[in-house]
């Protein structure tokens, strides 16, 4: 077979097309045709057959490519880069290449990217078989263009690779760690670099104001002859990033992180998340942060019913609070101008005056004339400021009070002008977001919003998260306890950790160890629920089924993580049909639970329930370590801990004794959980770590 004949070009274009306003890029006009027009038609005549990859707008792939080009949807839903759609077209090629096993291969390039090489193919494919590679990609020699001075470096574009085919089962299982990066996977493959003299070749059109540029020399480009001719291969090597959207979009690092609790220090080693690799937390934390969203839907509630709740729009201030300028103390209003000079006289009676009491101003009834000089008004905390004054005198530093009340004497330097008053709008503006949507809804808050008189308020739907408890050896409250079983906790302590966050729960009870049971409580869970709480059954025991059938309804992966308690963790979506769930696979010690939930099951719910990242990120303090604490570098260990004031009134934390993670008494005891970090060795006592506080967080 002529190896064009092998290859599938496989043109990427199911991004999200964040920078140019999340449209579909390959659909963007540019010259005669649309950026996957040009890649197609540049393509074409490199390879046997061409797909499109797009995860939008497939019927208008389809009409643009014609009936000979498949246009063919990542196989994992949710927008995840081009790795993704490097396994979709590994998986249609191994369904429908001609060319099978050792010679099939893929050739993939990004719908942006309209001035692809006319020879990427021939010279992708002798690099491959020069090197016996598995993946052969695209390098250019960049310069900065910032600097003309500094020296060209390599820059590999790995979405221009051809990749073996069979590799599919490799791919898998590296998505299955959660890992998203092209680069990532090639680093872990032998790679052949070709170098092309032609860096404009490789462009990416990134913004509509590129395509605009770039319309003139597309359209020439495309009806231009193309040129081959392979030229030699270099070997093996790494580099930089292309800087194509589909890739830098791809990853998951493309994330910020999440948060506190990470703790990885430095030196966290990247991990894949296997037993020899663990993942270290920040990252899975990453991974996790970047594929949950918030549920759409909403519901308009009182507001004493939308306590806990997440504000799912910006409430606009519809008037100012307070609505008016008024007193903030009970005493005089008076004008600035009639207030004593300070520099007016050494004796301390010299610079006094005394004005004349024209009325009397009470809260909810103002004062209705006009204050002249000389003239003050008797005033309430909350009445509105007499027209003409700008001040108040607090009664009680008055230095006399007529006899009648009808004057008020005023030492020198006793208030400055302005003293006392409060403006109009200096709490909520009128017209400005008094509260930002993504909020937690607190006390302060709800009496926030009742001051703007508003009674109702626009929440997120709540979050229906289904939950169950696997084990051959769990034993319901009732039962009676046969040997060598426990009885179910974790089923409790999930239901209050989940009813804290404010979750509809469904309690599915116990599943014991049985395939059959297993899937269909995870197909109810699927359908009733937008996240699953499993605990047991992730690690590697011989009877556990739970990781069998996680993985055989959905998209999970299996983490082993650099930290204690929780190490092992099942993450991923669940599907039965249409229906969909995350799902959250704790492992069973029932501190390991409570820990795993803490620090990735909460933030990602939080965010699930339209929290914004800073709502849903734990708050990590400082606290003295009252004693020394063992720790391995290495893994970020959560160890409980009883914080109190120390004997300078300082924050000073103590653990609780045994910390094992089937020692649920130890979270009892605790009020925070001490984080030592991925990097950090044995505490000494006195040295300053971070600590969780409970409070707030359960
Ligand atoms: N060879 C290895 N063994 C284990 C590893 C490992 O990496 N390699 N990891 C250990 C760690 S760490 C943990 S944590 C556990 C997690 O195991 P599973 O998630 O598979 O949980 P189970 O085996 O089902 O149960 C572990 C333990 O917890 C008790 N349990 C489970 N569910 C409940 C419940 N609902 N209420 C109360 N107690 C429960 C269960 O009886 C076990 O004692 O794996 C280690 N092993
Ligand atoms: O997660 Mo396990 O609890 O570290 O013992
Ligand atoms: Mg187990």
């Amino acid at each position: 077979m002529a190896p064009a004949n092998a290859i599938t070009g496989w043109i990427l274009a199911g991004g999200r097309g964040t920078r140019m306003g999340r449209v579909d890029k390959g659909l963007q006009p540019l010259g005669d045709t649309t950026m996957a027009g040009h890649v197609l038609a540049r393509l074409r005549p490199q390879v046997g057959a061409i797909a499109i990859n797009a995860n939008r707008n497939l019927t208008q792939y389809q009409a643009l490519a014609g009936p000979d080009v498949a246009v063919v949807a990542d196989h994992i839903g949710g927008f995840e880069g081009p790795l993704a759609g490097l396994q979709t077209a590994l998986l249609y090629c191994s369904a429908h290449c001609t060319a099978q096993g050792d010679t099939a291969l893929v050739l993939t390039a990004p719908c942006d990217s309209p001035f692809l090489p006319p020879d990427l193919a021939a010279r992708l494919h002798a690099a491959l078989v020069a090197n016996d590679a598995d993946v052969a990609l695209a390098v250019t020699m960049e310069t900065d263009p910032e600097n003309a001075n500094a020296a060209p470096y390599r820059q590999r574009h790995p979405v221009f690779s051809l990749i073996r085919a069979n590799l599919l089962p490799q791919l898998e299982a590296w998505l299955a760690t959660g890992a998203r990066r092209m680069e990532g996977w090639y680093h872990t493959l032998s790679v052949a670099e070709v170098l092309f003299d032609d860096a404009a070749a490789f462009r990416n059109i990134n913004t509509l104001e590129e395509l605009q540029r770039h319309a003139p020399e597309a359209t020439a480009a495309t009806s231009a002859p193309m040129a081959t001719g392979p030229k030699s291969a270099t070997g093996t090597g790494t580099g930089a990033g292309s800087g194509s959207e589909a890739e830098a979009g791809a990853g998951v690092g493309a994330v910020t992180a999440t948060g506190a609790g990470a703790g990885t220090g430095a030196g966290a080693a990247a991990g894949n998340g296997d037993d020899n690799n663990p993942l270290p937390v920040d990252q899975a934390l990453r991974l996790i942060a970047a594929r949950v969203a918030p549920v759409a839907e909403t519901e308009t509630v009182g507001l004493c019913a939308a306590l806990d709740r997440v504000l799912a729009t910006d409430i606009i201030s519809p008037i100012n609070v307070p609505a008016y300028d008024n007193s903030a103390m009970d005493g005089y209003a008076l004008r600035g101008a009639d207030l004593p000079n300070v520099e007016s006289g050494a004796h301390p009676d010299a610079g006094a005056v005394t004005l004349t009491v024209a009325g009397i101003a009470y809260a909810g009834r103002a004062f209705a004339g006009k204050v002249e000089q000389g003239q003050c008004v008797r005033i309430m905390t909350g009445a509105a400021m007499p027209a003409g004054c700008d001040s108040v005198l607090p009664q009680e530093l008055a230095a006399a009070i007529g006899s009648d009340s009808d004057s008020v004497t005023i030492a020198a330097g006793v208030i400055a002008p302005g003293a006392n008053r409060r403006f109009a709008g200096e709490d909520l503006a009128l017209g400005g977001v008094a509260l930002a949507a993504g909020k937690v809804l607190r006390p302060a808050d709800l009496g926030l919003v009742a001051s703007l008189g508003i009674a109702e308020v626009t929440v997120r739907r709540r979050l229906r998260v289904a939950f169950f408890s696997t084990g051959d050896e769990l034993r319901a409250l009732g039962q009676p306890l046969d040997d060598g079983c426990v009885y179910d906790s974790n089923r409790y302590t999930l239901f209050g950790m989940l009813a804290r966050l404010g979750c509809e729960v469904i309690d599915l009870g116990i599943v014991r160890d049985d395939p059959v049971a297993l899937e269909a409580a995870l197909r109810t869970a699927c359908r009733d629920a937008d996240a699953i709480i499993t605990s047991g059954g992730v690690s590697e025991g011989a009877a556990d089924y739970t990781r069998d059938i996680m993985a055989l309804l959905g998209d999970v992966a299996f983490w082993k993580l650099a930290m204690r308690p929780g190490r092992p963790l099942a993450f991923g979506k669940v599907s039965d049909g249409d229906a969909s769930a995350w799902l959250f696979g704790l492992p069973g010690n029932p501190v390991a639970v409570m820990v795993s939930f803490y620090l990735f099951a909460r933030p990602a719910l939080l965010r699930m329930m339209g929290a914004t990242a800073v709502a849903a990120r734990p708050l990590l303090l400082r606290a003295r370590a009252a004693t020394a604490m063992r720790k391995r570098p290495g893994r970020t260990e959560y160890q409980r801990g009883i914080v109190a004031p120390g004997p300078d009134g300082a924050p000073q934390v103590r653990l609780t004794g045994a910390q094992g993670s089937g020692i649920l008494s130890s979270m009892t005891a605790a009020n925070c959980i001490v984080v030592l970090a991925h990097g950090q060795g044995n505490v000494a006592a006195g040295d300053m770590v971070d600590i969780l506080p409970f409070d707030g967080l359960i």
